[in-house]
Order: C-alpha cells, then sequence, then structure tokens
C-alpha cells in the first residue's frame, strides 16, 4: 500500500496529554511550557538529535543551510516575476528546527505589526499584550529598558563583541545621512542603525533546543522523538485523536500516538500546511487532488504564504583586511584560538553585524526596509564562498510584503516535498519598496566615513542605475532572505482565508492548534524567529487558561 494512504493508525506508542510536532522554535518553547506543571508531552520531530557541532558554533551557518542531513532540502516553484528561478529554501530539519541553522539575529519587529494583527480582529494580540511574552523568553545580557526587556528568560541575547572599522565607518556614514544611531531597536522603536542583537553566548549558538527543550528533557513526563516524521493526524470525527507517524524514515515503522487533551502542529511554515492537508483539512481541491477523504475544508491553509525577498549589494575594498582576508588560511587558525579560549573571534559572530531599519520613502512615518551589513563579500556565483580581497556586502529587503504565495502537497505522501510558491516580487508595492531601498542603500555604501577604503561598487553593476536596470537586476539576483510565515493564517472567522482563531485553534475541529509561524497574520517588520518564540509562548499560556497582564511601555 503507498505510504500516507495506508487506513490504519500505526502501532500504538502511548498516549500524553499533549502532542507537539516539530521540534523547532515554536515547539521546544511549547514543549518546556507545557511540561512545567507535570502534564505529559510527547515531542514528535522528523530530524535527528542536534549533535553536529556546527550548529552549535555560529559560523557553522554557512556551511549547515546547505546541508542534506540538517534541512528539509526544499525548493521553490519557478516564478516570472523572478526571472524564472527555483529558490533553495532550507528550513531546519533537526532539535531546534530552523533555530538550530539560523542566522541568528534577535528582531521582534514594531509596534504596529502588532497592533495591526489586533486591528484585524485577532483580540488579545496587540503590541502592549504580546510583550510580556516577548520578555518571558529573554535573557537580555546588555544594555536595555526592563520595561520591554526580558532579564531572565531562558534564551541569552547578547550584544556583538567583535568590532571592525568598516562597521563603525558604515554606522556613521549612515548618521551623514540622516539615519540615527539606535541604541535598541527592539525597544519598540526601531528605526535607525547599529549592532544586531543575537542568540549567542559564550561563544555558542542558542537554538531552541538549546534554550528551551533541554529543560523539558530533564523532566519524566516529556518523551522526545527524533526521526519521527509526522504523517497524518487521526481524527473521530472532528476530534484530533493523534498523530501517525513514521519512525526512522520511509523504511522504518508505522506508529501511532495519542493525544489525551490536543495535538500541537509546530512544524514550520511549510511542513504544517502540507500536513494538515495531507490529513484531509484545507482547500477542497487540493485536498481531492492528493486523494485523501476531505476531513475539513478550510480555503487558507497552505495560503498567504509571505518571505522576505531582498538583495545583497557588494562593494570591493583596499587597504584593509575584511572578513574575507580573515577566515581563509592560517588567519583562520588565530580566529579559532580565540574562540577556544573565549577571546572576541570570528568564529561566535552571526552572519550580518550591522542592521538599520529606515524607510523606501520619506514619506512613510515607520521604517519598511531592513538592511543588514558585514564587512564580508561573496564571490560572484559561488555558493558560500568568500572573495579573496576584501569586501563588504549591504543586504537589503522589504519588511512587510505583499506579494503571497501558497505551499500545496503534491501527494498524501508525507516523504514527498511539496510544491512551494513564494511569488516572491509579484507585488507592485514591494517591488516600489525595494527599488527605495536599493537607491539609498547605494549612498549608503558610498558615504564619506567610507571612502578611504572604497574601490568601488561591485553589485549591481556601475552602469545599472536606471529603475528599470535595477527592478531588473532585483529580479534576476534578489535572494530569499528564509522568513516563511503565514501559511495558516490567524484571523477571525468572517475571512475566508482564515485557519486559526486568536486562541490558535484550528476552525470547526477540535483539539488542534497551530501554534507556529504559519499563524502569523501579516510579516512583522524584521526575522521571524523572536516573533515566532513570541507566539509559541503565549500559545502555552492559552492552552494552560492563563495570562500575562499587558504591558504598557
Ligand atoms: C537559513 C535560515 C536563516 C534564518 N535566519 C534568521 C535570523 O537570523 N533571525 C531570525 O529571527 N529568524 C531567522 N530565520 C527564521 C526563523 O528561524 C524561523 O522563522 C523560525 O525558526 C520558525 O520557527 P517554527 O517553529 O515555525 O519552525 P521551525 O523552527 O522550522 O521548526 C519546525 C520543526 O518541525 C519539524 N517538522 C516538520 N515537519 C515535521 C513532521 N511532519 N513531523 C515531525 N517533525 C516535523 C522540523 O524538522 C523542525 O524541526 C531563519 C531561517 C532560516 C531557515
Amino acid at each position: 500500500m503507498p505510504r500516507g494512504r495506508d487506513d490504519s493508525r500505526g502501532s500504538p506508542t502511548g498516549e500524553f496529554d499533549y502532542v507537539i510536532v516539530g521540534a523547532g522554535t515554536s515547539g521546544s518553547i511549547l514543549a518546556n511550557r507545557l511540561s512545567e506543571d507535570g502534564s505529559t508531552v510527547c515531542v514528535l520531530e522528523a530530524g535527528p538529535r542536534d549533535l553536529n557541532p556546527l550548529i552549535h558554533i555560529p559560523a557553522g551557518y554557512i556551511k549547515n543551510i546547505y546541508s542534506k542531513t540538517l534541512t528539509w532540502n526544499f525548493s521553490s516553484t519557478p516564478s516570472p516575476y523572478t526571472d524564472n528561478r527555483s529558490f533553495s529554501l532550507p528550513q531546519g530539519r533537526v532539535l531546534g528546527g530552523s533555530s538550530s541553522i539560523n542566522g541568528l539575529n534577535y528582531v521582534r519587529g514594531q509596534r504596529s505589526d502588532y497592533d495591526g494583527w489586533a486591528q484585524r480582529g485577532n483580540a488579545g494580540w496587540s503590541y502592549r499584550d504580546v510583550l510580556p511574552y516577548f520578555k518571558r523568553s529573554e535573557m537580555r545580557i546588555g544594555p536595555g529598558d526592563d520595561r520591554v526587556r526580558g532579564r531572565s528568560g531562558e534564551l541569552p541575547i547578547t550584544d556583538l563583541d567583535w568590532k571592525h572599522p568598516i562597521c563603525e565607518a558604515f554606522i556613521q556614514g549612515a548618521e551623514q545621512l540622516g539615519i540615527p544611531r539606535n541604541p535598541d531597536y527592539n525597544s519598540g522603536d526601531q528605526g535607525g542603525s547599529g549592532y544586531f542583537q543575537r542568540t549567542i553566548k559564550n561563544g555558542f549558538r542558542y537554538s531552541a533546543a538549546r534554550a528551551f527543550l533541554s529543560k523539558a528533557r530533564k523532566r519524566k513526563n516529556v518523551d522526545i522523538r527524533t526521526d519521527s516524521q509526522a504523517a497524518r493526524i487521526v481524527f473521530e470525527g472532528r476530534r484530533a485523536l493523534g498523530i501517525s507517524y513514521w519512525k526512522g524514515g520511509a523504511t522504518g515503522r508505522f506508529e501511532y500516538v495519542h493525544a489525551r487533551r490536543e495535538v500541537i502542529l509546530t512544524a514550520g511554515a511549510l511542513n504544517t500546511p502540507k500536513l494538515m492537508q495531507m490529513s484531509g483539512i484545507g482547500p477542497a481541491d487540493v485536498i481531492q487532488a492528493i486523494g485523501v477523504p476531505l476531513v475539513h475544508e478550510l480555503p487558507g491553509v497552505g495560503n498567504n504564504l509571505r518571505d522576505h525577498y531582498g538583495v545583497r549589494m557588494v562593494a570591493r575594498l583596499k587597504n584593509i583586511r575584511t572578513i574575507n582576508n580573515m577566515v581563509q588560511g592560517p588567519p583562520l587558525l588565530l580566529e579559532m584560538m580565540r574562540w577556544a579560549i573565549g577571546r572576541p573571534n570570528l568564529l561566535a559572530v552571526s552572519p550580518s553585524l550591522v542592521s538599520l531599519f529606515w524607510k523606501s520613502d520619506p514619506a512613510l512615518d515607520i521604517p519598511d526596509l531592513e538592511y543588514v551589513f558585514t564587512p564580508a563579500s561573496f564571490r560572484e556565483g559561488v555558493v558560500g564562498l568568500l572573495d579573496k580581497f576584501p569586501g563588504m556586502t549591504l543586504g537589503v529587503w522589504q519588511t512587510r510584503p505583499e506579494s503571497l504565495g501558497y505551499v500545496k502537497a503534491r501527494s498524501a505522501d508525507p516523504f514527498e516535498k511539496p510544491e512551494i510558491q513564494p511569488n516572491y516580487f509579484s507585488h507592485e508595492i514591494d517591488r516600489r519598496a525595494l527599488l527605495g531601498g536599493m537607491r539609498a542603500g547605494l549612498k549608503m555604501l558610498q558615504t564619506k566615513p567610507l571612502q578611504p577604503w572604497l574601490q568601488a561598487v561591485t553589485a549591481p553593476a556601475p552602469d545599472l542605475r536606471s529603475d528599470d536596470e535595477l527592478l531588473g537586476w532585483a529580479r534576476a539576483k534578489g535572494i530569499t532572505v528564509y522568513h516563511m510565515i503565514g501559511s495558516a493564517r490567524m484571523a477571525p472567522q468572517t475571512d475566508r482565508q482564515a485557519v486559526v482563531d486568536n486562541e490558535l485553534r484550528v476552525y470547526g475541529l477540535e483539539g488542534l492548534r497551530v501554534c507556529d509561524a504559519s499563524v502569523m497574520p501579516s510579516m512583522p517588520s524584521g526575522n521571524t524567529n523572536a516573533p515566532t518564540m513570541m507566539i509559541a509562548e503565549k500559545a502555552a499560556d492559552m492552552i494552560r487558561g492563563r495570562k500575562l497582564e499587558p504591558i504598557d511601555a
């Protein structure tokens, strides 16, 4: 019988109060919080344990995002808006999920992101409501206003300790363009530039698994099952009863775990909608096409997928050593030694060092662009290899994209990859914003403080400066920023695309919630790990019938 069409549930392997599918950013937090009071929790994770040392050394990022074993190896369907290119879309497939392979930058977004979620009918998700949940996870090490920053959570957030003159010159140059320094872009007031805050402490990456799951793992009431890939949510009528899954891959054992209270989906914005569709929840045509019985029609499952789409502008430098020259050959040994003795070093930095949030149009009242700056540059057309000469890179993306994509299961086989169409750059607003971002970025790369070292801007090439040329370059060279969200959208039931209510319960069904990046109603203005953590923290309280007091700050 083909995989996934097997009507049996699989061999029973016990029952728990909660069954969580996916031990990534959100699943790790939920496992930790839900087991605090003695409730029993089973966590199913398709990937392996996080034993690979490159997960834990921040510089390992550059290898692991291309790992065949630690990611899902997904790629996008080509689209004419991005010159019919297919994008590699890595998602973590290991304990910690994408937080084990991500770029380590901690960014909460803007006050108006969450106020916007509430205004669109999602009561309880305004900035004042979500702020206590951002704070609860966080162990901020460094300056910050304690009204908005957490000090006693599980996740260390540190400042960059490795400095480079080009970074300072870039920030000074931005100041000369009227973009102020911002001492804390996570304070609720995002505009300006400064250094990224990172999920790194003492030279090590703090994935959600390291920060949260490691605590849950020590409890007897928690069972973490790796190499266990959910194949189907099992229903009795409209109630989710448990999960059928493959232990040990496609040739392994087919098993079933029962949930006494709830099944919680935290498989990420690509796998959660795929699992729902394979379980008969989603758009009727998609369910019919994959040949599984329709359990509940929800047209929004898999739709409303958003991601950030950005470009990397590059300049060649002279008379200075940049990261390019410091991590190739013998200088790398020096950095390794510095890492080993706990001195500031290049193995313990996030891939992007300087942050800058600004506006694509001066008429806007809040930033709509995120810039990431690093004194390093990649070889043109070569994945993951740095230039041999000194260089600097300024990436930019529009923070709140309007382009909408989708995810569709291609069959009922859990091991078949889904069709993913992000539709990057398909919306005019996105193209206008990125054009403004490129124009401002080119100025930022050529300010007076950078002149002593600047040789030439090499990408986009100097002969590409008209609107059409820059947009053409962005279409041809743009990249994913790996921030998939929105494919199981939280919205009031009056919205035809709504998948979950404001307590993250799946509409029309019982005992089933989605608590990961899929539920975001719109893109927060920044990277998505911190907002996903906030969602999981809040979900844990909703499930337990608790609530932290809102904070007015
Ligand atoms: C390369 C990369 C770089 C990034 N950089 C940053 C950054 O610098 N800062 C930032 O804030 N954000 C960043 N992000 C985004 C951020 O990491 C994600 O938004 C966040 O981790 C999403 O959390 P999640 O819980 O929704 O999903 P994930 O963390 O991806 O977790 C999903 C988990 O579910 C498991 N799973 C999936 N399907 C199944 C199944 N059927 N059965 C069992 N288990 C399953 C997966 O293996 C995975 O472990 C980056 C992401 C990537 C991929």
